[in-house]
């Protein structure tokens, strides 16, 4: 033991239990020889008071999911939890909304326009039933939704916004346009099955994304970015807000913007324990949890 090295490691678990251990502090101040207080501070750190600190710090971390992971996720709820698209998509729509109506009450949006931009998948129906919920909050949601499904689901999606006289645009307005009229905007065109580079047709409102100077909130993923590594070479949208869902993703580490929410208040307590994902607790009957 008298002849173990310090390493790099040891350090870093030595630092950790000063968060704990009053013995430590008084180790690190004591007269003995340094060797001596190295081989003391080393028994300790593989203590059991040790391992329960760092069981601490661990379970408070939220994990950062890979790809693959977030896919596997969904893919379970779905068939060994019995889960339908539509029930998990309501309720991570209306996280979208309710953490979009903490951050930008409608004065603060001067009672402008919330532009709802929506992709061809699930993350593009997350923002059709966010759209309808703000509306229900008495905001004017307008959705440009380029590329829709015919499936059932989507098409009773966009019948719902329409019933309750939610504009659908039929082409992107021009950017002039939306700085004066547009408070927010809200991006829902790609989740975490985007595969870079983002194709041709979907290229304009992505460059819209990156010049706007109106606030954006993305749903799950700033579109664009890589799932794991972030903004593409070049730079990407810069979203105000994100809303993580189920759990955030990797690229979500690489977020800069002012509010940072988790929602998708769905997951089964054995589903995340299997998976580690360590969810902050959400307050009280919240649906979205602010994380940073
Ligand atoms: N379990 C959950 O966490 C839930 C998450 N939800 C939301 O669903 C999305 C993931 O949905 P998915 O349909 O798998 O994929 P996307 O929405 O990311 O989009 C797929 C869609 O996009 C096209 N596409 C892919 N790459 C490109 C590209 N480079 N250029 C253009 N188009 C591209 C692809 O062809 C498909 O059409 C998740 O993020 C959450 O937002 C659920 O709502 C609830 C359960
Ligand atoms: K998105």
């Amino acid at each position: 033991m008298l002849g173990h090295r310090l390493e790099v490691s040891d350090i870093i678990l030595i630092i950790f239990n000063l968060r704990q251990s009053p013995l430590i502090v008084m180790l690190t101040v004591l007269p003995i020889s340094r060797q001596n207080k190295i081989t003391f501070m080393l028994m300790f750190s593989r203590s059991r008071v040790f391992s329960r600190s760092i069981c601490n710090l661990q379970t408070k971390m939220v994990k950062y999911l890979g790809q693959q992971e977030a896919i596997d996720i969904d893919v379970e709820l779905f068939n060994e939890y019995k889960y339908s698209v539509d029930q998990l998509m309501e309720l991570a729509g209306l996280s979208c909304a309710t953490a979009i109506a903490k951050e930008y009450s409608p004065e603060k949006l001067n009672n402008r326009l919330i532009l709802i931009c929506c992709g061809p998948g699930n993350n593009g129906g997350d923002g059709l039933v966010c759209a309808r919920h703000l509306k229900l909050f008495n905001y004017s949601p307008v959705v440009y939704y380029p590329k829709r499904t015919d499936k059932p689901l989507y098409i009773n999606l966009t019948f719902q916004c329409e019933s309750m006289n939610i504009p659908l645009l039929s082409c992107l307005p021009d950017g002039c346009k939306i700085e004066n009229e547009y408070g927010l905007i809200v991006d829902a065109l790609f989740g975490f099955s985007f595969k870079p580079p983002v194709r041709l047709d979907f290229v304009p409102i992505i460059d819209l994304l990156l010049s706007t100077k109106v606030p954006i909130a993305s749903i799950d993923i700033p579109s664009g970015w890589n799932i794991e590594q972030g903004e593409p070479e070049g730079g990407g949208i810069k979203p105000e807000m994100l809303i993580s869902l189920t759990a955030p993703k990797l690229c979500a580490q690489k977020f800069k913007g002012k509010f940072h929410y988790l929602g998708g208040r769905f997951v089964p307590p054995k589903l995340q324990e299997k998976y580690n994902l360590n969810l902050p607790e959400y307050p009280g009957t919240e649906c979205c949890v602010l994380l940073k």
